[in-house]
């Protein structure tokens, strides 16, 4: 059996503040629209810090340092490429506050982010980027039906 797949790489960036602020991005996008975190692909042979640092500002206008790796999200898509979302945060950056094409981002109270229409998974990532103990969320088939797992 080949030991190499296909894979698609992208990136997620909780930026929060001391303030109790999260950093969120309403994402216009239809195929997954909502209130999510800024993020996007990894391009050819970048690096993954430095692609994340290059997203949250096309999406932000936010200069990020110091990302920290906190987990991936992954699953496989229709053509059967691994997805995969490496999931970062930080709460050092500098910079003026600018939306993109993407969508329009915002400050959020910690404690009334679950008042906007969130994205399918921001619970799921949120508790990525809060807990010490899980650090993958998982989906997979089983008895034909799609489930997922915090692991
Ligand atoms: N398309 C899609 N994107 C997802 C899912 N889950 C998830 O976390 N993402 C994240 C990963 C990336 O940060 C971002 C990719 O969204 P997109 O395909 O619209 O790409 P984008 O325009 O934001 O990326 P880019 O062209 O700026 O590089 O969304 C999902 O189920 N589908």
């Amino acid at each position: 059996m080949s030991k190499s797949e296909k894979a698609v790489f992208t990136n997620m960036c909780m930026v929060y503040d001391d303030n109790g602020r999260i950093l969120v991005q309403d994402r216009l996008n239809p195929n997954w629209a909502g209130v999510t975190f800024p993020g996007g692909h990894v391009n050819k042979e970048e690096s993954f810090s430095y692609s994340v640092i290059r997203e949250v500002y096309e999406e932000t206008g936010l200069t990020i340092k110091s990302p920290e790796l906190c987990g991936i999200k992954q699953f496989q898509t229709m053509e059967d490429e691994r997805y995969i979302v490496l999931l970062y945060k930080t709460k050092a950056f500098e910079g003026e506050l600018q939306s993109s094409q993407e969508g329009n981002v915002f400050w959020v109270q910690r404690k009334d982010l679950f008042n906007y229409k969130l994205a399918k998974d921001f619970e799921k990532m949120l508790e990525i980027f809060e807990s010490e103990n899980i650090s993958e969320l998982y989906y997979h088939t089983e008895e034909e039906t799609l489930q997922s797992k915090l692991l």
